[in-house]
């Protein structure tokens, strides 16, 4: 766990071997303190040298035995006694030095750091904070408002940012260890009482209060409802007003309160959960891990409306070589401007020079004919994307994976009009495609894990966080969110408002309440597809009751918006209304008040006082019983690709886990009892009846969201 060696004659190099990320595990401590000890009782040891096997120094404590009782020896000792010690200790940073690591780094003496290296307190993301000393130290080294940005947002910063901090001493081209090893023997002579960081004096800004003050602003406005960044906020106030041997007590009675909060398990289950995420298998054996993806060079995309575009800049930005393709020289012309505004803005922000020469604008798709991989994102209509379909097949040589980004039509029966099925897969895109870091792989039952391999590999190289999906009406994300939306429209008829609702789900955690998403998602989307499926328009018979639809109850609100011509933002009119067409301040509007209270009074439905839970409950178990549908029909592999979409997808917030993660939080038995009290008063709801997945898990004990598939017994994976 520690690798102990003599260097130089003189200088002890302790290397962390705890793969892959050199994590501070119980063992690797209990290393850490033999290996100091040794050190520091040797006489023919000057100096000491910490770093990490295979170029990463250490990624912090081991999150893993978060669950579990403390064991091996406690950190905050351990790092005061490396830092107390009369001899130099030099930390040469590789790789990572992240949470705990970076604060066994700031009690070394010295620090040197690889240029390529990445630093940062990243424990305010799994709801905790640096409980090592590290709310302590880093402001005592680098003044309060840097510490206070870096502590509440766990940003990572780069080697140069941090030598410019005063967080490192040098930054090297050079092997880190080797550097290191020579500045420890210059150091050997030099005084160390300046170099312990717990013992320098905090710099304080004159207005301390004002500043804290205006960052807790802030931070309330960012992360809604967040725990951790206003305890960081409180630790750090603790390094300006108190010693450091006070202050380490203040940073450990507020990590207590965070340890073991639901924010805390929620935030470290996101962390693995979006590591697992990628880890794909099927029925057949086939499995991320024993599955070859094809090398993408080149790709194209058809159709340059919003995703496509999106799509493009996604792949140049990566360096492949895009051919988009648009119907019209007009919507080509346009397309294309776009892109290219969006590719210069992009490289301008990340400073580097924009991809344009990748790209290749074209109305034939006869230009397509040698290109890996092939990305459909016209209109979401089933002929005409099966036209495309069977156009890419006669077009495109035989090897070229063909990908729709359909958002929920069926990805098998585009395969069944090409002439190669296996080479066919869906790449669901989130909108704005460049933007958003989801990427639904939708498996048909004929795509070869191959291609799916190579979709899962393309997005993740195009930073996106992909998960595999099976084929259904909406996969996963869309389905779920129908009985959200039939949840939040069915509780306007009752009494509440767009207002109403939006900000219950806000002070829940979400990015965007149901309402503020419609509009800018635009609802004349919804609209044009309950037409096709024949829940609204010309096709529905007249003696239908106007409030159900194929047998189950049906909120004709959004229609009458839609009829309306208000499409949402885009519009300037929506559920809420706009300065102008295009614009993003939602206000309440008038006309929406009285629509609803007209609609109310001529169905003879009596308003009433909805409350907040009664908001939260009815559209989050909604959303999760629907979850626990699309585990039992083999949709999705496990409740954490469910989490992760919407966290990714759908703005859920980190803090709640996911809807799967957050069902399991408030207790399967309670989702269960409210959903069966709803699914009584409005039995017309289907969506409301507790599917049996949910039920069994209950009889079963409720068993941890990491247990539940060992319950999960489905007879056709569509995986
Ligand atoms: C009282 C003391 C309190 C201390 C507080 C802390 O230190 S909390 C921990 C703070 N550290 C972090 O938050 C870092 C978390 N890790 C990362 O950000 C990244 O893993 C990385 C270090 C930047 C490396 O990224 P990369 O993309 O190269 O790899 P992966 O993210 O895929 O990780 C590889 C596997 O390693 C597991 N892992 C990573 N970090 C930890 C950790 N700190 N503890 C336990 N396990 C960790 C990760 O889960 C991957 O494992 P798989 O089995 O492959 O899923």
């Amino acid at each position: 766990m520690a690798r102990y060696e003599l260097v130089k004659r003189s200088v002890a190099l302790i290397t962390l071997t705890n793969p892959p990320v050199n994590a501070l595990s119980s063992a690797v401590r209990h290393a850490i303190a033999k290996s100091m000890d040794h050190a520091l009782n040797d006489p023919k040891v000057t100096a000491v040298v910490i770093c990490g096997e295979n170029g990463r120094f250490c990624g912090g404590a081991d999150i893993r035995e978060f669950a579990g009782p403390l064991r091996g020896p406690p950190l905050v000792p351990l790092l005061d006694a490396i830092e107390a010690g009369e001899k130099p200790v030099v930390a040469a940073i590789e790789g990572v030095a992240l949470g705990g690591g970076f604060e066994l780094a700031l009690v070394c003496h010295y620090r040197i750091a690889h240029f390529k290296a990445r630093l940062g307190l990243p424990e305010v993301t799994l709801g905790i904070l640096p409980a090592a000393g590290g709310t302590q130290r880093l402001p005592r080294l680098i003044g309060i408002p840097a510490a206070l940005e870096l502590i509440t947002t766990g940003r990572h910063i780069s080697a140069q940012e941090a030598l410019k901090l005063g967080i490192v001493d040098q930054v090297t081209e050079q092997n880190a260890c080797e550097v290191a090893v020579e500045f420890a023997l210059r150091a050997v002579a030099k005084p160390l009482s300046s170099r312990r960081v717990s013992m320098l004096t905090t710099p304080c800004p004159p207005d301390l209060d004002g500043l804290l003050e205006a960052v807790t602003m802030q931070v309330k406005k960012k992360a809604r409802g967040v725990m951790a960044p206003l305890a960081c906020i409180q630790a750090v106030r603790a390094a300006a007003t108190m010693p450091y041997s006070k202050g380490i007590k203040r940073e450990s009675e507020l990590m207590a309160t965070l340890f073991n909060s639901g924010q805390a398990r929620a935030l470290q289950y996101c962390f693995f959960a979006q590591r697992t995420a990628g880890k794909w298998t099927l029925p057949s054996g086939a499995q991320w891990n024993n599955s070859k993806p094809r090398e993408i060079r080149s790709a194209a995309i058809i159709g340059l409306g919003t995703m496509g575009r999106g799509i493009v800049v996604s792949l140049a930005r990566v360096g492949i070589s895009v051919i988009a393709v648009e119907s019209e020289k007009k919507l080509l012309e346009t397309g294309k401007q776009m892109v290219i505004g969006m590719l210069e803005r992009d490289a301008k922000r990340r400073g580097v020079s924009a991809s344009l020469n990748l790209l290749k604008f074209t109305l034939s798709l006869q230009d397509l004919k040698d290109v890996d991989l092939v990305i459909e994102a016209v209109f979401e209509d089933m002929a005409l994307k099966k036209r495309v379909f069977q156009e890419l097949s006669k077009v495109c040589r035989p090897a070229t994976l063909l990908c729709t980004n359909t958002s929920g039509l069926d990805v098998d029966a585009l395969a069944g009009v090409t002439d190669r099925p296996h080479l066919v897969v869906g790449m669901h895109f989130f909108s704005p495609a460049h933007v958003m870091k989801l990427l639904e792989v939708v498996c048909g039952p004929r795509s070869s894990s191959e291609t799916i391999a190579t979709a899962m590999i393309l997005g993740k190289r195009m930073g996106k966080v992909s998960v595999a999906v099976g084929n259904c009406p909406g996969f996963v994300g869309n389905r779920m969110l129908k009985p959200y939306l039939d949840q939040a429209t069915f509780l306007l008829e009752e009494g509440a408002t767009p207002e109403q609702i939006d900000k219950a789900l806000e002070d829940f955690g979400f990015a965007m309440g149901v309402f503020r998403m419609s509009d800018l998602a635009g609802l004349d989307v919804g609209w044009r597809v309950r037409k096709e499926s024949g829940l609204t328009g010309p096709d529905v018979d007249p003696k239908n009751p106007p409030r159900r639809r194929q047998g189950r109850r049906y909120c004709p609100i959004p229609d009458m918006v839609c009829e309306q011509g208000r499409f949402g933002q885009k519009t300037g009119r929506g559920w809420y209304m706009y300065d102008k067409p295009g614009g993003t301040n939602a206000k309440p509007d008038p006309l929406i008040q009285n629509l609803l209270e007209m609609y109310r009074s001529r169905y003879g439905i009596q308003p009433r006082n909805i409350s907040d839970q009664e908001i939260i409950e009815r559209c989050l178990f909604a959303l999760a019983n629907e979850g626990f549908r699309i585990l039992e029909d083999g949709i999705a592999a496990r409740p954490e690709d469910i989490d992760v979409i919407y966290l990714f997808g759908y703005g859920f917030p980190r803090h709640g886990g996911g809807p799967m993660f957050y069902a399991s939080m408030v207790g399967l038995e309670r989702v269960l009892e409210r959903l069966e009290h709803y699914h009584q008063a409005h039995p017309d709801v289907p969506h409301l009846e507790p599917s049996p997945l949910l039920k069994k898990l209950v009889a079963c004990g409720s068993p941890p969201v990491q247990k539940w598939r060992e319950h999960i017994k489905t007879m056709h994976s569509h995986l």
